[in-house]
């Protein structure tokens, strides 16, 4: 008999305990998969009781997803490298600010043939001025690929059971149905598509235009502005593929993990909470954050500060108004009232008079 595909998850926050229920549910049913699913949770205590002891003895992550039951065959673990040791497929979905000290503790300790996805929305500053991928990071360190998956997938909605999409970025097509497999549930659609990069840049990319969102609801700005908002972050994020990561392809852009998760964060997201909540409290992000969240963990200031950096050093900022401006909005050098005035000439408003019918996407000369 073919030896079963065992599989963890790193991660137990709002979106890594959500998809513990659909990957949980997956192993328990499918045959190709081993039942039992280690989950790594970073320890904390609630009410004086560690948070493994109460995942493991009610199945819920009372702390990031209460009032959802965990498939029982989840098995909360807190040594990372024990979770992790024996799986065939690592589920990496943490907040991205972690991701460069868990490939540390993990370096050497996995399965020789171990693959890896990422669920994480974001990047980590590289040397020399630019970003690297979370998921080249966890490919050069732990010598393992790693696919990504990235969509229109608020966590609460997603454990509630409410349809979606989504989109699953894989290079290396042999790998392409065990993940489909494990992720695929009847409210959860996947589809798997080879772009692999195009895919998780997008999922970084959004929480960016997120924040933006969230300063246009804030400053009692209508529809229509917040639209534009999302329609200029669109066309920045296909322009950002385009000149760092040439050869994406744009129907990526029109995949879950693009135009849909871009609408869903812009309404519904973390990112868009705290943005409106930064214009009308006057508070910093890092309070909000502890405020609101409940020990979530935003990405949109950290992967803004991480794009800026990178547009800094190629001396581009110019051609990503929106980005630039939302960096220096949740940094504190332009005051939120002021980002209308950072895009009201954007390249996208210049450059394609009368041009658009000759090409479906011109790019402005550099
Ligand atoms: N929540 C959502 O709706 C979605 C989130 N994502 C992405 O998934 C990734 C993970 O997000 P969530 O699961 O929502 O996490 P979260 O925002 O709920 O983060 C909290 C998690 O971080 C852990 N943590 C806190 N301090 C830590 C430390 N020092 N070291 C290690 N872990 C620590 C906490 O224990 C908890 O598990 C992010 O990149 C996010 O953008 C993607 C799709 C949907
Ligand atoms: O990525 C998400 C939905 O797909 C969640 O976005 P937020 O982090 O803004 O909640």
């Amino acid at each position: 008999m073919a030896q079963k595909t065992s599989v963890c998850i790193v991660g137990s926050g709002n979106w890594g305990s959500a998809i513990a229920k659909i990957v949980g549910a997956n192993c328990a049913n499918l045959p190709e998969f081993e039942e039992r699913v280690t989950m790594y949770v970073y320890e904390e205590m609630i009410d004086g009781k560690k948070l493994t002891e109460i995942i493991n003895t009610t199945h819920e992550n009372v702390k990031y997803l209460p009032g959802h039951k965990l498939p029982p065959n989840v098995i909360a673990v807190p040594d990372l490298v024990e979770a992790a040791k024996d799986a065939d497929v690592l589920i990496f979905v943490v907040p991205h600010q972690f991701i460069p000290n868990f490939c540390k503790q993990l370096l050497g300790k996995l399965k020789p043939n171990a693959i890896a996805i990422s669920l994480i929305k974001g990047f980590d500053k590289a040397e020399g001025g630019g970003i690297d991928l979370i998921s080249h990071i966890i490919t050069r360190h732990l010598k393992v690929p790693c696919a990504v998956l990235m969509g229109a997938n608020l966590a609460n909605e997603v454990a509630e059971g409410q349809f979606c999409e989504t989109t699953i970025g894989c290079r290396d097509a042999k790998y392409a149905k065990i993940l489909r497999d494990l992720f695929q549930a009847n409210h959860f659609r996947v589809v798997v598509v080879d772009d692999s990069d195009a895919v998780e840049i997008c999922g970084a990319l959004k929480n960016i235009v997120a924040m933006g969102a969230g300063f246009v609801d804030g400053l009692g700005l209508g529809d229509n502005t917040k639209a534009a908002v999302i329609r200029l972050g669109l066309m920045e994020m296909i322009r950002f593929v385009e000149i760092m990561y040439p050869g994406g392809k744009l129907s990526t852009f029109f995949e879950s993990c693009g135009v849909a998760d871009l609408i869903t964060t812009c309404y519904g997201g973390r990112n868009r909470k705290v943005g409106e909540a930064f214009v009308k409290s006057g508070k910093t992000i890092q309070q909000l954050e502890t405020e609101l969240l409940n020990g979530q963990k935003l990405q949109g200031p950290l992967t803004a500060e991480e794009v800026n950096y990178m547009l800094k050093n190629k001396n581009l900022e110019e051609k990503f108004p929106l980005f630039t401006a939302i960096h220096k909005i949740c940094s504190g050098s332009l005051k939120p009232q002021d980002l209308i005035e950072c895009i009201r000439c954007h390249p996208e408003h210049i450059s394609h008079c009368f041009s658009r019918e000759s090409s479906l996407l011109p790019a402005p000369k550099l």
